[in-house]
């Protein structure tokens, strides 16, 4: 069973649709000249199931893998190491061609401007015909039909259908690129910051049109935001992240005063209107550089929790009391703790987890 949003519960097919293992992606860094050595750290140790049908929502601060998780589960970005595996077949051990047709026919992903995601020289007609053309589904007549269809599905006026992308409106052009995510009947959709670019009273309706596709079409949603109220909104469950790892997963009803691990605390305590009015968790400095991560946990240089045991390892995921809710920390939040507890809490341990920030580094 999995818990929705509105908080029914409903039964899911067992087989997952898409399994990550332990999942590694490594950049060189784009600064640094010709010879640089620098690495970054991107994606580290992910692991991550995604069930038929459910909505997981990605959170974390800027530069924190969101959109490399996102495009290791749709098979855009190939991991460095670990595996993807997709309705039970590795993808990145099959043959290319097989991967193209599992990854293209089988998922679908929606960027967050649909500016520079849309061909600017292409009709509506000819942007969703594409997918259509190049996996040969259909007659010409039955493209033509599903054109029409996916327009329809989105909301948009069939007179737009010989519009060229600049004629549109911000919000129409989402519903383009989520109409052509769509056009194969993929089982996977991911979404990545998909209303950040848009005009904020547009933002309510393409959300609202993603739920309602989601259900009417019995897809996997995977929403990557840095809105957390929308993410909390949106999912079933919610993934924290923080500099490349997956620190927390949850129930979307629990991240917000339930989360055991400091980060996700952190993170939802300075969300204003989610929790009562109080200041939020106080952190130590700013994120760390992905270059240089930190050894052990990579929250503890900013966690007023941290001792030395956090230098040390990265703990493996820990159980929550309830089902579906997983951590990594070697010094929890305890159950039932509030946020405004913790604030204080901090407010008081700053000092000593500045000392804990000085700390060495992994060269
Ligand atoms: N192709 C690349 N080459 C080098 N570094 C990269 C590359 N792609 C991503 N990175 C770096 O990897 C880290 C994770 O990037 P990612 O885009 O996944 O983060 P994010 O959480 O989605 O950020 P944002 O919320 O700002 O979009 C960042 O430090 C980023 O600069």
């Amino acid at each position: 069973m999995t818990r929705r949003a509105d908080g029914h519960e409903v039964s899911r097919p067992e087989s997952p649709l898409v399994v990550v293992s332990d999942a590694h992606v490594v950049h060189k860094a784009r600064t640094g000249g010709l010879f640089a050595r620098d690495r970054v750290y991107a994606l580290t140790g992910a692991d991550l199931t995604i069930a038929p049908g459910e909505t997981v929502g990605v959170v974390g601060e800027s530069g924190c893998g969101k959109s490399t998780l996102a495009k290791v589960l749709v098979g855009v970005q190939r991991p460095t190491s670990g595996t993807v595996s997709f309705r039970g077949s590795d993808l990145w051990t099959m043959p290319p061609a097989e991967r193209r047709v599992t990854v293209g026919a089988g998922t679908g992903m929606i960027f967050q401007d649909p500016s520079t995601a849309l061909n600017r020289r292409l009709t509506v007609r000819q942007i969703l015909r594409d997918p259509l053309d190049v996996h040969r589904r259909g007659t010409a007549p039955q493209r033509e039909d599903r054109v029409k269809e996916l327009m329809s599905l989105v909301g948009l006026p069939k007179a737009l259908a010989d519009g060229l992308p600049g004629q549109l409106s911000g919000g129409q052009r989402q519903r383009v690129a989520i109409a052509r995510a769509l056009a194969l009947d993929p089982d996977l959709v991911v979404a990545d910051e998909p209303t950040s670019a848009l005009d904020v009273s547009v933002r309510a309706q393409i959300l609202n049109l993603l739920l309602d596709l989601k259900e009417r079409l019995g897809l996997a949603l995977v929403f990557v935001s840095h809105d957390i109220q929308t993410v909390r909104r949106m999912s079933d469950r919610v993934i924290t992240m923080y500099l490349g790892r997956i620190v927390e997963e949850s129930p979307a009803d629990e991240v917000t005063d339930r989360s055991r691990h400091p980060y996700t605390r952190a993170l939802f305590s300075a969300t204003p209107g989610l929790l009562d009015p109080i200041d939020p968790i106080p952190l130590v400095g700013p994120v760390p550089s992905a270059t240089r991560p930190p050894s052990g946990c990579p929250f503890r240089t900013r966690c007023w929790k941290a001792d030395p045991v956090c230098a040390g390892t990265m703990p493996d995921f820990a159980a929550a009391s309830s089902p579906g809710h997983r951590f990594r920390c070697h010094h929890p939040v305890e159950d039932g703790q509030s946020t405004r507890d913790l604030v204080a809490q901090a407010v008081t341990t700053v000092p000593e987890a500045t000392a804990m920030a000085e700390m060495p580094r992994e060269p």
